[in-house]
């Protein structure tokens, strides 16, 4: 099935697009108004009075070029209980996730595999055969945007009274050339039928223009669905109310330990991995090294850790490395979803945000993973503190020892031998995180710092 290209004189009014998307979480370059430029559009079929237009759109604030995925409604009537963007014409803007007419258009176009071609550019839904089944024309359609703190936007779709799983659909906001690792990862560990993922249910593929590679054309994931698992808690805020009544979390944390062991093991299997080469390593020590640079550069209360920064990862060259694999990339407890009756559930493969595509589709080192979620119950003292007055330093140290416990014992692979590459790996998400607090929530800034600061006094005792 094929949608006709979109007319002309669908494109965005960019100042007034520009001055809503510079107030939302998903929007990078905190603090800047965006230089937009619109590089592509395509329509959705949609019911009369109404157009649905995905507008891509490249940010070009100097030094941060990033393209965004903004889809818009426009609306003749206003649409009750949804806070218009404001109004171009004699037409409503709506931020479409938010219009359930865009929802069942988009899920139309998944569930049918339909190409829709626009302004410069096409987009592609494709289903997963073995997905969960739906009916976007179904009148019991509802749906409703995820709200938190989020880096893209998900919608959660739900046929009421009928029984039929709902689906949760993640519109990816910072777009880039290259398959989504969340896509490709989550649909590969659901394909070998690991209970740790939910189950996939199709997404959105794109092309569009750009100048920047040889071809002048990228391609990219735009969107990505699979099953909502309903009652469902975030792993973090079951941690922070653990950590709060100060209850034992280690046989929680142990479990989720084996958890993040059998989605390494089930991603080497199913797709690549290698030993890691001298180069490697040295790759990865010099990624580490810039990453130390940018963040005093941005932090300077960090500068006066640089040498000590320096001797952890002169360590961790010395250290055995494992073999490298497809990873999560940012795992933590954000990421987590507890759901009665399985257990531990894993989200959000996309990797780093902050981190380029290329790199976060690399093989890494599995080693990473654990960092990011050693470092999370390290937050869970850390929020408590800052937020509380609580100190739970001896719940994270006793759940830090519970996760790599069961993470070594169900890997095989002893964490007590590589300390010093987990060491690496922990400075090195500390360092990303301070980045992304100063960016974000910069009242949080003093976590990662303190993390930052027990690495360094390690190494200088
Ligand atoms: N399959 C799912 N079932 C239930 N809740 C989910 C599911 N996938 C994601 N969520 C919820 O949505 C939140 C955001 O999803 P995530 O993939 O982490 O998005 P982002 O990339 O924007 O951080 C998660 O923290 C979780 O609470
Ligand atoms: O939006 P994402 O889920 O992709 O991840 C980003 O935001 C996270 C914050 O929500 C950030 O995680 C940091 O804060 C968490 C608590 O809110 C904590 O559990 C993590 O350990 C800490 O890294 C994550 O780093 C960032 O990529």
């Amino acid at each position: 099935m094929t949608i006709p290209p979109a007319e002309p004189g669908s494109g965005a009014d960019l100042s007034l697009v520009g001055e809503w998307m510079a107030s939302q979480r998903w929007f990078a370059n905190k603090g800047a108004r965006p230089m937009l430029e619109e590089i592509g559009r395509w329509e959705l079929s949609a019911p009369a009075g109404a157009r649905f237009v995905t507008h891509l759109l490249l940010d070009h604030t100097p030094g941060k070029p990033l393209l965004y995925q903004v889809p818009l409604s426009y609306r003749r009537d206003p649409l009750p209980g949804v806070e218009p963007i404001g109004r171009v014409g004699d037409d409503w803007v709506v931020d479409a996730p938010r219009d359930p007419g865009y929802v069942a258009a988009l899920l139309r176009m998944l569930a049918a595999g339909a190409e829709v071609a626009g302004a410069d550019t096409w987009a592609r839904g494709g289903r997963n055969p073995a997905a969960v089944p739906f009916d976007a024309d179904s009148p019991a359609l509802t749906s409703r945007v995820l709200s938190g703190e989020q880096s893209n936007t998900s919608i959660v779709a739900e046929w009421t009274g009928t029984g039929a799983v709902p689906v949760i659909c993640k519109i990816f906001r910072a777009i880039h050339h290259g398959d989504n690792p969340d896509v490709e990862l989550q649909g590969a560990l659901a394909a070998a039928g690991s209970p740790v993922v939910p189950r996939a249910v199709g997404h959105v593929v794109a092309e569009w223009s750009d100048r920047g590679r040889p071809s002048g054309r990228a391609r990219g994931h735009l969107a990505f669905a699979q099953e909502f698992l309903p009652g469902a808690h975030d792993a973090w805020r079951v941690a922070i109310e653990s950590a709060a009544a100060g209850e034992d979390f280690s046989a929680r944390a142990r479990a989720l330990g084996v958890a993040t062991a059998g989605v390494h093991a089930t991603l080497s299997a199913a797709l690549d991995s290698r030993p890691a080469d001298q180069a490697d390593i040295e790759d990865t020590l010099e990624s580490m090294a810039r990453r130390l640079e940018t963040a005093i550069a941005e932090i300077p209360a960090l500068a006066p850790h640089r040498s000590a920064l320096e001797d952890v990862l002169r360590l961790a060259r010395s250290t055995s490395w494992p073999a490298l694999q497809r990873i999560h990339g940012d795992l933590h407890l954000g990421q987590v979803l507890d759901v009665p009756g399985r257990g531990w559930v894993m989200v959000d493969f996309e990797g780093e945000p902050l981190r380029p595509m290329v790199e976060r589709n690399r093989l890494d080192n599995p080693l990473r993973d654990v960092a990011g979620m050693l470092r999370s119950f390290d937050y869970v003292a850390g929020s408590l503190a800052v937020t509380g007055g609580i100190d739970a330093s001896e719940w994270a140290r006793a759940a830090r020892a519970a996760f790599a416990e069961g993470y070594g014992e169900a890997s095989g692979d002893d964490l007590g031998e590589r300390h010093a590459l987990v060491d690496a790996f922990e400075a090195d998400k500390a360092l990303y995180e301070a980045v992304y607090e100063v960016r974000n929530r910069p009242e949080w800034l003093p976590i990662p710092v303190a993390g930052i600061e027990r690495i360094a006094a390690r190494v200088r005792n």
